[in-house]
């Protein structure tokens, strides 16, 4: 299977997770564009979504599935996203698509979050995938200085201006073996919008998709969660 056929997969898996009448978070990228594209198909089961970038925004549209401000929503069961790296304990590396602050904000207010992402996201160690920053145009060479300090070799991503109006600095090189530490260490610099590393608040249940099939990772307490829709 190709790694798009894998996306697919798990995009499809997640579907089962949606319960009627609620609103669904949704994430941003090629995986979750699957489950977009598999959402469209029960989108008079659901009362709508929240949205983590434009692009998906667009994508929901298109399908006319409602898409609602989040400042008006109460409480969100669930958010379905995807990761560029996902690690044993389901902390994440995001913001391959430069949306990871709007996903930070919906998955701080989901009460679970499910990760989407075909095999090659799983790593033992966060760090390969370089870790999305963003930063307030004006910081860009104070938040870099702060970023070299910390052991990574910040790079500007050309051409990128984030939903929020905002810069992007990949940093290479970093050795995440404390990713909580690392996230609240990048988050307090002055001028850091938000770091794509989802330490504190990872997932609470991964779909994980490969030859074999699609495989569920549930962090602990989360196993009661089940795929209920068929
Ligand atoms: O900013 C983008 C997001 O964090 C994506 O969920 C992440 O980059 C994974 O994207 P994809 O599903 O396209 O591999």
């Amino acid at each position: 299977m190709t790694q798009d056929e894998l996306k697919k997969a798990v995009g499809w898996a997640a579907l089962d997770y949606v319960q009627p009448n609620t609103i669904v978070g949704v994430g941003t990228g090629t995986t979750a564009a699957h489950f977009i594209d598999a959402l469209a198909t029960r989108k008079d089961e659901i009362i709508g979504t929240v949205s983590s970038s434009e692009a998906s925004t667009e994508r929901l549209k298109s399908y006319g599935i409602p898409v609602f401000d989040l400042n008006k929503i109460d409480s969100l069961s669930l958010y379905i996203d995807g990761a560029d790296e996902i690690n044993p304990a389901l902390q994440m590396i995001k913001g391959g698509g430069a949306a990871l602050t709007r996903e930070k904000i919906i998955a701080a207010v989901a009460q679970t979050f499910i990760c989407i992402a075909d095999q090659s996201k799983q790593v033992d160690c966060l760090g390969h995938f370089p870790l999305p920053v963003e930063v307030i145009p004006m910081a860009q060479a104070y938040v870099s200085r702060e970023l070299v300090k910390l052991g990574g070799r910040p790079e500007y991503r050309k051409d990128i201006v984030t939903d929020n109006g905002n810069i992007i600095l990949d940093v290479y090189d970093l050795l995440i073996d404390d990713p909580d530490k690392l996230e609240a260490a990048i988050n307090a610099l002055p001028g850091v919008v938000t770091v794509g590393l989802f330490a504190k608040r990872g997932a609470d249940i991964a779909l994980i998709g490969g030859e074999n099939g699609v495989k569920k990772i549930f962090r602990a307490g989360y196993e009661k969660i089940v795929a209920t829709h068929k």
